[in-house]
């Protein structure tokens, strides 16, 4: 694989995606191959799993069973889409990767960011992402910014409480200590520009390093 794959992370909120658009379309119009996707979802396969995980009345998922979800709609979303593009030499930017299964399944769901790398390893086998943005934000005010952005979707885990939020973002926490050369912070509460700046001098630094 010639290519390059760089994932966004972070709570709910972050400017994630915002962030990731906006320099995918910057890189493109330097001439790259960027390929822009997300997770869960990113292909049709994918996509359909995610309105099952994420679907409203799906109350009664059990967290095995999101974290299997999650992990399957990763599979074909790599095989059918990430792998062949890095293979083709392109820059890969999704938004999310394996470090929300381990933040969100792993620590706020409680079923260990062990045993969630270990069904996640059967799903990706030896593929890790290049780099790592990890936006850290307060999860109130994460909950802030969404709530004013009355286009976005609300999904099931949107919902859950505050402690649940709170421990994604000590998830995240505990995996910037276990993956410090992949995984690298920027302050999420700065103003968009700043965010932006910070996360594209990263970027452009692995690409033209
Ligand atoms: N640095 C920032 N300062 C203020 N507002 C921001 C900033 N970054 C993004 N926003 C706004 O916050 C809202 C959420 O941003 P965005 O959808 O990019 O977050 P996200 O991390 O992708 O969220 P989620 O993972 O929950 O989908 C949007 O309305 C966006 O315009
Ligand atoms: C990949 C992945 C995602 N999640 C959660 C995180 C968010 O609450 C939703 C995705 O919504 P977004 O608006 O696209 O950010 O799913 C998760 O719990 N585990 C995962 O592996």
């Amino acid at each position: 694989m010639s290519g390059l794959f760089i994932t966004v992370e972070g709570p709910e909120g972050a400017g994630k995606t915002t962030v990731l658009n906006k320099l995918g379309n910057e890189l493109k119009q330097q001439g790259l191959n960027i390929v822009m996707t997300r997770e869960p979802g990113g292909i049709r396969i994918a996509e359909q799993i995610r309105k099952v995980i994420l679907d409203k009345s799906n109350t009664e998922m059990d967290a095995r069973t999101e974290a299997l979800l999650y992990a399957a709609a990763r599979r074909q979303h790599l095989i059918e889409k990430v792998i062949p593009a890095l293979n083709q030499g392109a820059i890969v930017l999704c938004d999310r990767f394996i470090d929300s299964s381990l933040a969100y399944q792993g620590v706020a769901r409680e079923l260990g960011i062990e045993e969630v790398f270990s069904i996640n390893k059967f799903a990706i086998q030896d593929v890790m992402p290049d780099l790592t943005i990890y936006f850290d934000i307060d999860v109130e005010l994460g909950l802030k910014r969404i709530e004013v952005n009355k286009g976005r979707e609300v999904n099931r885990l949107d919902l859950e409480k505050m402690d649940f939020h709170m421990n994604v973002r000590n998830g995240f926490r505990k995996l910037l200590e276990l993956f410090p050369s992949r995984i690298y912070e920027v302050d999420a509460s700065k103003p968009l520009e700043n965010v932006y700046q910070e996360v594209k001098n990263k970027v452009e630094q692995l690409i033209y390093k």
